[in-house]
């Protein structure tokens, strides 16, 4: 019996492995039946911000490539500071140009090199003083001096250098695989030169929602009767899966509370996408076919319910074609609308993020404290609509402090969608648990 969320997911995690890495092989079957994009290897560019790096991407040579300066100022030979109180500037050192050719053992009698942030630092000198730390005088007719200040003395030798090879040396990691591409990956790999890239596949999401009272958002109140709804559920998935940009547009579907329809749209989802998630029909009701549907498709259902508020009815699932295919992810998320927007944030995200590649599926998440909490436990993990509240709002300067404040959003249970629009996320607490955290928080965005 599965005691919590946490090993729910650990438990369907176990059965699954990135969708690349069984599309890449060559000849592999599935990879032809399901032509799925393979580990694609492409040209940066914008349309990369957010896929998953599959493989490391290297340096093509040291980072940075030289000894380079921090700051702009004066570089300098060693004891030159000690020596002598005023300087005058003998070349200059620019980003973007060669550094200036002097033989240290004369240049170091004669002056000091004026430089820029970036710039190479000339062969010999030890440190780099900013030019804040000394009186610089202009000159027309002989070269620019500088005085060195109090501060400009206490400056030791390799100070303000940025060392050749320092963030990386050639060949070694730049970015590992598994990243998401962001704009810091972005940059680390238009740095070391890298003109191709692999990155993971898109994961293929289909959304079945069911059930029979459902009605299309378009109908208007006018000609929908009381005992039909507008199909809210699929809106609330969509909207939480467009943040991960990993995941191709997902495909929507809908099944009625009719067995053998049901089981054709399973199906024919499961032939073309990594991850089949269904709202509704997993309850108790008479019509609630989708755990006996998928057993008579073969898939292996690893938990049907779990010691969860809302959302305990939640299956989760997997399925393989045949030995050889790639297993594929099937949730059963409740049909109340709470529990199945909760429930695609708390399960779906993190087993789709192992499915895109991403090392780091298993993030924690960033905690809150309430700010006031009500006497009420349970005997389950319980999931709380909450809003975030700015510490001011609080009136109490020692909260002001605390990071990641908010207040319980309280609704009239897992069918109260309206309540569930007013909050920012919701958080996890234990069993039996009632104080104010801090609690992990799950935002919707
Ligand atoms: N005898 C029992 N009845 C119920 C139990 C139970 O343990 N014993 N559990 C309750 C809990 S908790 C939940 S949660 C629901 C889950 O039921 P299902 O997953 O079978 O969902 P449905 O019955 O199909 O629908 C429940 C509810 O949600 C509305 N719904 C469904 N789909 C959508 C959608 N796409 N958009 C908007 N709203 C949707 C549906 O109309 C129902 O009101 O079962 C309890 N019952
Ligand atoms: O678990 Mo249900 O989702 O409480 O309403």
């Amino acid at each position: 019996m599965i005691q919590s969320p946490d090993s729910a997911i650990e438990m369907l995690a176990a059965r699954l492995v990135p969708v690349a890495s069984e599309n890449f092989a060559p000849g592999n079957p599935a990879s032809q039946t399901l032509a799925h994009e393979s580990i694609s290897t492409q040209p940066i560019n914008s349309s990369l911000i957010g896929r998953v790096l599959a493989e490391p991407i290297l340096t093509d040579r040291d980072s940075p490539p030289a000894d380079v300066s921090a700051m702009d100022g004066y570089a300098v030979f060693p004891g030159q500071i000690d020596r002598q109180l005023t300087w005058p500037v003998i070349a200059e050192s620019a980003a973007g140009s060669r550094p200036p050719n002097l033989n240290p053992e004369t240049a170091s009698q004669q002056g000091v090199i004026r430089i820029f942030t970036g710039a190479m630092v000339p062969v010999g000198c030890d440190r780099v003083i900013q030019r804040e730390h000394t009186i610089e005088q202009v000159n027309s007719d002989s070269p620019d001096t500088v005085e060195w200040t109090d501060k400009a003395k206490s400056i030791t030798a390799g100070t303000n250098i940025r060392r050749q090879g320092e963030n990386q040396l050639a060949g070694g990691i730049a970015v590992p695989a598994g990243r998401v591409i962001q704009g810091p990956q972005a940059a680390a790999i238009t740095s070391v030169g890298a003109s191709t890239v692999s990155v993971y596949g898109l994961v293929r999401v289909a959304i079945i929602t069911t059930g029979d009272e459902l009605a299309s958002r378009d109908e208007n109140s006018e000609t929908l009767p009381p005992w039909m709804i507008r199909n809210s559920n699929a809106e609330a998935l969509l909207g939480i899966l467009n943040r991960c940009p990993y995941v191709a547009p997902p495909t929507v579907l809908h099944g009625p509370d009719e067995p053998e329809e049901l089981k054709t749209i399973i199906e024919k989802a499961l032939a073309t996408h990594e991850v089949v998630l269904l709202t509704g029909g997993v309850s108790m009701g008479d019509r609630d076919y989708v755990p006996t549907v998928l057993n008579s498709i073969g898939a292996e259902t690893l938990f049907h319910r779990l010691p969860l508020r809302p959302g305990k009815p939640i299956l989760g699932a997997v399925h393989q074609l045949n030995s050889k295919a790639p297993t594929k992810l099937i949730i059963g998320l409740p049909g109340n609308p709470v529990s199945a927007t909760m429930g695609v944030v708390r399960f779906a995200l993190p087993l789709i993020a192992r499915l895109g590649g991403v090392a780091a599926w298993r993030r924690s998440q960033p905690t809150v404290t309430l700010v006031e909490v009500g006497t009420k436990t349970l005997p389950m993990h319980w999931m709380r609509a909450v809003r975030l509240v700015e510490p001011a709002e609080t009136g109490n300067a020692a909260s002001a402090a605390t990071p990641g404040l908010a207040e319980l959003v309280i609704g009239k249970g897992s069918g109260d969608l309206l309540s569930l629009a007013q909050s920012d996320g919701f958080i996890e607490m234990p069993p039996h648990a009632n104080n104010a955290g801090p609690w992990p928080f799950y935002a919707w965005g």
